[in-house]
């Protein structure tokens, strides 16, 4: 089954044309990694699944994005829902600057949730999701800006977690991280693969091959190669992605 299935994407950054006629099947629970060298259109790809691109004024899309059979560009799609149930963490935690607890319990409210009782569920819920509940549970009214950069992100993740998306998007969410609290979010996205779909740019070959079930290769705009991860590095069909594997450039 799939999460996404993606036909004739194309888009465009006023005359710079970014994505080039991209087709791609995203499995559903399976976490996908987006790699190839910087530029090449990852991140713009990953932004085209809920819509993010809209925020930027000069973009053209062109081409079909179904997410669950739904078309996300249907004039008539509802672009909160789209990004209620496809979230999205970015490379840099963004806390906002309040308790660790008003920061998960944020989407909820906005979505009209009011009882302190189901806020207090879903905050322990998302928190224990992003393998974060035990280092926070006896300081939740403390501001989020007092965590370490490891646990900001995956707060970032209990974050997104908490308006029960069905997919989440993350944006090089470990690069600006140290080794062990890249370690502790690559073990997390093992687990969130349970319940959710997973897609992550990384420019890191070896967290790809480490955490992701399928692996995109992308290069100058196209999408070269999509395959299973194994299949991807070990066996590449197209010589662009042997040679970006084999380190040749990149
Ligand atoms: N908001 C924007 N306006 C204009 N051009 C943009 C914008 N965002 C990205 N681009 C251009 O689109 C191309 C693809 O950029 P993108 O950020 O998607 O690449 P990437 O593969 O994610 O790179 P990196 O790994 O460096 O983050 C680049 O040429 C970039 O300069």
């Amino acid at each position: 089954m799939n999460a996404f299935e993606v036909t004739g994407l194309n888009l465009w950054y006023g005359s710079h044309h970014a994505l080039h006629d991209i087709n791609i099947n995203i499995p559903k629970n399976k976490v996908t990694a987006l790699i190839g060298p910087s530029g090449c259109g990852k991140s713009t790809f990953l932004k085209t699944l809920n819509r993010m691109q809209d925020l930027v004024k000069t973009v053209k899309i062109e081409g079909q994005v179904l997410f669950e059979g739904q078309d996300i560009y249907d004039p008539k799609a509802d672009v909160n829902e789209i990004r209620k149930e496809v979230g999205m963490v970015f490379q840099k935690a963004n806390p906002f600057p309040m308790s660790i607890y008003e920061n998960v319990a944020y989407g909820p409210k906005i979505h009209g949730i009011r009882s302190k009782k189901e806020l207090d569920q879903i905050v322990e819920e998302s928190l224990r999701g992003a393998a974060l509940w035990d280092e926070t549970k006896d300081r939740l009214e403390k501001s989020a800006l007092g965590l370490s950069g490891g646990q900001q992100q995956r707060l970032c993740i209990a974050r997104a977690l908490a308006v029960k998306p069905k997919v989440l998007l993350l944006d090089e969410s470990t690069s600006a991280l140290d080794p062990i609290s890249t370690g502790q979010i690559e073990e997390l996205v093992g687990e969130l693969k349970k319940d959710y779909t997973v897609i992550m740019v990384t420019h890191n070959m070896q967290q790809a091959v480490r955490v992701s079930d399928y692996a995109a290769f992308f290069l100058l705009g196209d999408l070269i190669e999509f395959a299973p991860t194994d299949e991807l590095f070990n066996n590449p069909q197209q010589p662009q992605t042997a040679d970006y594997v084999n380190g040749l450039f990149g």
